[in-house]
């Protein structure tokens, strides 16, 4: 997961293959609360691991119930509708699937419990819920403001007799959530009447589907009366298996739909969900064909590929997909005109109002946008010169940050800058490693970020820091010079021009790799072994030999990815990635590079003299600078930085600040 203040994606040009979503969040919580209320042990497979989740099973657990979870895999001893512990405060976040069935499922119960959550959670309305439950007898009362969380609920005098009503045109969780408790107390029919239109009926449609699932058959009228049979009783299934999430299924359909292939594949496979799924999210489908998108599915997949171009722009009632139009608003910027959605009203009570959230940014992209109560018309940037570089504020709303990373294949070839990014932790925490897993930029395009000098001016730590608040790559050039060192000096092969082509042919036939800061020779972490003196001494000799740098010349530069690079060496600017848009060349006195070096070995306990030290850095630098090839000096367009009397933060905050003043936005 990203968890840097902003993730900026580079225009990005073609995607291609295949992405495995992670588990539906609307089944996974429903499952989550039915497998805890059951009688019976669950085994839930696939289940999403996200923020959502995450409170849903801290909340089980504070009230008692056995959760054993191993990888993707939960095994839940199911309470029977029997609380061993029956007073407790829950968090639960911005989980509206956490809260909602929660409070249903706790009120009908009974018990000394509070709810609460984050601040945006205490903003989303829950009145009509808890008016649903007080006709039964339930016990609620509001912590804070009338209608809102947190709650407070206490010991219920139940009263099964009259049909209880509930509003069905806010928001569908608050009859899901009575479906889902009230098999906890059906010891005769229970009737629920539906008041006003219901909305995101699909969802509705779920929770009677794993209701079944767990062994209680509700009867629905239309769409108006809903019976818990007497007698009904949560009994578990044994196993159940999540399907990907639908809603998150709608940001690659797009994708499919906006690029044209790459790396000799066309066209985005989707695992884990198919057109048959039980999630009404998957009619996103529909409307992203007739935007143009050309669409194949099988049992638990989806193949998409791009079809009309432009987009077709549509007119559509979205209440059957409030998740998923979301990504069809941005889809709209790349359509034949202006998009309307409509009946969307419930976008304004989600974890921000979508409405204003969406109109917002996407004006920011240039697109001409209007919007009302229940609606949102958007109209594409005019031609190229209208598409503008921008900034997406992401109002802690993981699907505003999904669906605009979309923006990023704008014809007009600007970045989009995605804030916060890690706000899709609520159900997509890898979201941004599975765009860039498919997703390809013209390398020019994926920004570099270069820090030459001298040895121990700093360039490692800078660069890694750099490279951790940006989101991008690191490559520490030198540690390839160094294990080739240490390669030729285990083999015996003399650091001697006479043995370069030993030297470059063992190079070539080094199983390295990288794993976070680790550096592995097979199967042999040698992080530690190519960092001492010596260690650096013999790669400063063998990286004087042309064909050793020549050797190592496409390795580097294969570490230019998605989404960045921060490359840090001798000759990143000069040699190796030579357009790099920022270069830095990073020195200190001989003086105070001696000194940092001596404190660095003193504290892992390797023993150093300061004049040694410095003897060593410099011959090391002399020998570095006037090598005949690559050798160490600034680019042309280098940013000079002497670091001499900064500390590593202010060097850091330089950097940053020169990198920001080369943005659009
Ligand atoms: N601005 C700074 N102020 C004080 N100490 C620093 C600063 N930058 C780096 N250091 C310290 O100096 C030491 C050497 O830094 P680092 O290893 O990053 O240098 P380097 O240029 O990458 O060295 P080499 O070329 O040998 O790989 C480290 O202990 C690091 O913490
Ligand atoms: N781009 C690079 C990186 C490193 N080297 C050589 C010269 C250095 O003395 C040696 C070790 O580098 P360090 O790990 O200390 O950064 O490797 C080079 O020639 N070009």
């Amino acid at each position: 997961m990203f968890s840097t203040a902003f993730l900026d994606l580079p225009p990005l040009a073609h995607a291609a293959g295949a992405v495995t979503l992670p588990g539906s969040k609307s089944i996974s919580n429903r499952v989550l609360l039915l497998a805890a209320m059951s009688e019976g042990t669950t085994t839930i497979h696939d289940l999403l691991d996200s923020d959502d989740t995450r409170v849903m099973l801290i909340a089980l657990r504070t009230l008692g119930c056995a959760v054993e979870q191993s990888g993707a895999i939960v095994k839940i001893t199911g309470l029977g509708g029997k609380l061993p512990n029956d007073s407790a405060k829950l968090f639960l976040g911005n989980a509206g699937t956490a809260m909602r069935p929660l409070t249903a499922a706790l009120a009908v119960v009974g018990g000394d419990f509070e709810l609460s959550g984050v601040p945006r959670m205490h903003e989303r309305p829950i009145g009509d819920l808890v008016d649903a439950l007080r006709q039964l007898g339930c016990a609620i009362d509001y912590l804070g403001n009338e209608g809102y969380p947190p709650l407070k609920l206490g010991a219920p005098a139940l009263q099964l007799d009259a049909p209880i009503k509930v509003r069905g045109d806010v928001s569908s969780q608050f009859l899901t959530a009575l479906l889902m408790a009230l098999p906890l107390v059906a010891t005769k029919d229970i009737v629920i009447e539906v008041v006003g239109e219901l909305i995101s009926r699909p969802y509705i449609e779920i929770t009677l589907n794993l209701l079944a699932r767990f062994g209680v058959q509700v009867r629905r009228d239309d769409w108006e009366r809903f019976t818990i049979p007497a007698g009904a009783k949560l009994r578990s299934p044994g196993d159940i298996h999540v399907e990907a999430d639908a809603s998150s299924a709608s940001y690659f359909i797009a994708l499919g739909a906006l690029s044209t292939g790459a790396n000799g594949h066309n066209g985005i496979k989707i695992q884990g969900v198919g057109a048959d799924s039980i999630q009404g999210d998957i009619r996103f489908m529909e409307a992203a064909q007739a935007m143009g998108a050309k669409i194949e599915s099988g049992p638990n997949w989806l193949h998409i590929q791009r079809g009309a171009w432009p987009l077709k722009a549509i007119d559509l009632d979205c209440n059957h997909i409030p998740d998923a139009a979301m990504t069809l608003a941005v889809m709209a910027l790349y359509a034949d005109g202006t998009t309307n959605l409509r009946n969307i009203a419930s976008w304004r009570v989600k974890e921000t109002d979508r409405i204003a959230a969406m109109a917002t940014e996407l004006r920011k992209l240039g697109a001409t946008v209007v919007e009302g109560q229940d609606y949102i018309q958007v109209t594409p940037p005019a031609g190229m010169a209208g598409w503008k570089a921008a900034s997406i504020h992401t109002y802690d709303d993981h699907r505003v940050a999904m669906c605009f990373s979309l923006a990023a294949f704008n014809p007009a070839q600007v970045p989009v800058r995605i804030e916060d990014p890690k706000c899709v932790a609520k159900t997509f925490p890898d979201y941004f490693e599975a765009l860039f897993s498919v997703a390809t930029a013209d390398t020019r395009n994926i920004p570099v970020i270069c820090v030459d000098g001298p040895t121990a001016s700093g360039k490692g730590t800078l660069a890694a820091v750099l490279a951790e608040k940006l989101g991008y790559h690191f490559l520490d050039s030198g540690s390839l010079y160094r294990i080739t060192g240490l390669a030729a000096s285990r083999a015996d092969i003399a650091l001697e021009a006479a043995n370069e082509a030993a030297i470059v042919a063992l190079l070539q036939s080094l199983p390295i790799h990288f794993e976070g800061s680790h550096i592995w020779l097979a199967d042999e972490d040698v992080s530690d072994a190519i960092r001492t003196e010596e260690a650096g001494m013999n790669a400063s000799k063998v990286s004087a030999f042309p064909a050793v740098r020549a050797a190592l010349i496409d390795l580097q530069r294969n570490f230019r990815k998605l989404p960045g690079l921060v490359a840090d060496g001798r000759d990143m600017g000069t040699v190796i990635f030579p357009e790099a848009p920022l270069k830095v060349y990073l020195t200190a006195s001989a003086a105070c590079r001696a000194e940092r070096r001596h404190k660095q070995l003193i504290s892992k306990g390797i023993p150093a003299t300061l004049d040694d030290l410095r003897a060593d850095l410099e011959a090391r630098d002399a020998r570095d600078s006037s090598r005949t090839v690559a050798p160490l000096k600034p680019a042309q367009d280098a940013l000079l930085l002497d670091n001499s009397d900064l500390t590593v933060e202010a060097s850091v905050q330089t950097v940053l600040d020169w990198w920001q003043s080369k943005q659009p936005f």
